[in-house]
């Protein structure tokens, strides 16, 4: 049967119109409701809300007391509400994720609905927290029921059908060819966007062998000459930000690695340890700065948010350094799409429920490219170390469970096995230790699609980082230059919901438990329109 005609846009589920009949062409967005509060001012352009942050300090007196004192800072947000036209250059645009991503964008713009062994399907954006997911506004003045609203419409945000793919890869393939190699799309969805795919082609790419697997290099025919880092590099990548800026009329740029997981890279001072030095080293053509910090520093120089959805270590200190001294925003590492988002939600179940874990098994294999890449030992310790580190916050947390330095064994395995595909087998044992010496097994097995779960998270990732470059702060009681609004810090560490191991300003800590994070996305936009914290008290129902 030939796939079923494109219908309207509005009968396909999540794709719909864009938000807040603002398409991202710089006019305001209405929003979608009213905070009735003294300390929230709309205009046309902008929200401004004052906003009293409670936190709790802890000290501990020499003589062994403990005191907690509770704190409140009050700080002034202000939130531009114009939503910008905004492009998403993606460095592996023809990969399992930038070809799945592309054309999920395509099939929902359109509304398309096609036809599958199970019947008739129609574009979704499940699988993005802001897309796919609400959150509770309050509670209704009638029912006494809770309401809850579509995360997108918390704040004036982006909508994905209005965004403009593009991008590069080292591989030359058009979009509708690399859609056919990375294997993850129904042929009936396919046939309907193939032509539109087959129109994009990525830009070519810097490549250096030395970073990504051998068995990469026969698709590498898409390259800019050099096999090492040079400033023509850092340009040719700026000027390919600024020809798609102009020729999309775009307001804003917003790039992502979806590439290959390069191998660390290795930490060198004098070489990538500050802004000057890595600056430098690029110039000289240092053999240790990786493609994808490269592009880091197009983007910070180019002041386009650059996000990495993958683990090497991209953000070497002199990257860091270079983004906080131009502000530009920066965001990563790697995606958390399905064994190691389950797991950071198991852990911290079975943690904060007292339950002491003692070991996990976590073994997967799949056969995408991304899985022939990490087949290669240096490209699978980058994935290892990004898998690995992602209970650390939690076990630190409960030292009730835990004594100092100890943790629950923990052991990551990946295997290439052509014959899956892009369709990950996930199998993970959890052992614990509970009451009076008993012993609980968890195991688990998880057909993850890994391009299908992880598409989604770089729309997250895109309309997140947009939002905050139109988010300002300062203290409320500030004066002078203090009394100027500031952005947040370069280093997105808001991303970290979708992200394995999270960047963090340095000498911040990394939070990984899986609903800390998403609280405190949900909570920083409610404070953006002068809302407390969603406590999940409900004191209403409990004090009456
Ligand atoms: N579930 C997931 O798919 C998932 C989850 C977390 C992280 N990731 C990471 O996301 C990345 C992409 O995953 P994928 O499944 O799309 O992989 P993929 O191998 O299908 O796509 C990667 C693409 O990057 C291109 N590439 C390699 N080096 C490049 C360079 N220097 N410049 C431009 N393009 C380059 C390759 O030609 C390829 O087309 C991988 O690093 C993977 O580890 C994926
Ligand atoms: O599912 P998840 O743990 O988030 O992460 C995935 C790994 O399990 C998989 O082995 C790898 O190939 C993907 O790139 C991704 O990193």
């Amino acid at each position: 049967m030939a796939p079923h005609a494109e219908t309207d846009a509005g009968t396909a589920n999540g794709g719909g119109h864009s938000n807040n009949g603002a398409a991202g062409n710089g006019s305001p967005a209405r929003p979608k409701f009213i905070v009735n509060s003294p300390n929230v001012v709309y205009s046309d352009s902008e929200i401004r809300s004052k906003y009293t942050y409670r936190t709790t300090m802890v000290t501990d007196g020499e003589d062994g007391t403990r005191t907690v004192t509770p704190k409140e800072t009050v700080y002034d947000f202000k939130l531009d509400t114009k939503i910008p036209k905004v492009g998403v250059m993606l460095v592996g645009l023809g990969g399992n994720n930038g070809t799945t991503i592309t054309a999920g964008i395509i099939a929902n713009r359109r509304g398309l609905v096609w036809d599958t062994r199970n019947g008739r399907q129609a574009a979704n954006y499940y699988g993005s927290v802001v897309m796919g997911s609400t959150l509770k506004l309050g509670t209704d003045t009638k029912t006494q029921q809770d309401v809850n609203i579509p995360f997108h419409d918390v704040l004036p945000m982006v909508h994905p059908n209005d965004m403009v793919i593009g991008g590069w890869d080292i591989s030359g393939m058009n979009l509708a060819d690399a859609m056919d190699r990375a294997k993850v799309l129904e042929p009936t969805l396919k046939g309907l966007v193939r032509k539109e795919m087959t129109e994009i082609v990525p830009l070519p790419s810097i490549y250096y062998p030395d970073f990504i697997a051998a068995n990469q290099e026969e698709r590498a025919d898409n390259v800019i000459p050099g096999s090492k880092a040079c400033n023509a590099h850092v340009e040719q990548i700026r000027k390919d930000i600024r020809d798609f800026k102009a020729a999309n009329n775009l307001d804003k740029v917003i790039v992502q690695w979806t590439a290959n997981t390069e191998r660390f890279a290795d930490l060198i001072d004098g070489v990538n340890d500050t802004a000057d030095n890595l600056l430098k080293a690029i110039e000289a053509g240092h053999e240790e700065v990786s493609p994808s910090t490269v592009f880091a520093v197009a983007c910070i120089l180019e002041d386009a948010p650059f996000i990495n959805g993958s683990p090497q270590n991209t953000f070497v200190p002199g990257c860091i350094e270079l983004a906080e001294k131009r502000g530009a925003f920066i965001g990563g590492d790697d995606f958390k799409s399905g064994q190691t988002k389950m797991k950071s939600a198991l852990v911290d179940f079975m943690i904060s429920a007292g339950i002491k874990l003692t070991s996990i098994a976590s073994y997967n294999h799949l056969g995408n490219n991304d899985g022939m890449n990490l087949s290669s030992h240096r490209q699978f310790r980058s994935k290892e170390i990004s898998k690995s580190n992602v209970v650390d916050d939690m076990v630190a947390a409960n030292t009730v469970l835990y004594g100092k330095d100890e943790h629950p064994d923990h052991v990551v395995v990946i295997k290439y096995i052509p014959a899956v595909g892009d369709s990950k087998r996930a199998m993970d044992e959890y052992s614990a230790e509970i009451f009076l010496g008993g012993h609980q097994t968890i195991s688990m097995s998880n057909v993850c699609e890994d391009s299908l779960l992880a598409s989604p998270l770089i729309i997250d990732l895109v309309v997140i980082a947009e939002l905050m470059t139109r988010i300002q702060w300062k203290l409320h009681s500030a004066e002078g230059e203090g009394a100027k609004y500031k952005n947040f810090h370069s280093v997105l560490s808001v991303l970290s919901y979708m992200l394995k191991a999270p960047l963090t300003p340095p000498g911040t800590p990394v939070v990984n438990a899986l609903a800390k994070q998403r609280a405190a996305l949900a909570n920083i936009f409610r404070a953006c329109v002068g809302l407390e914290p969603e406590s999940d008290m409900t004191l209403e129902h409990k004090l009456f």
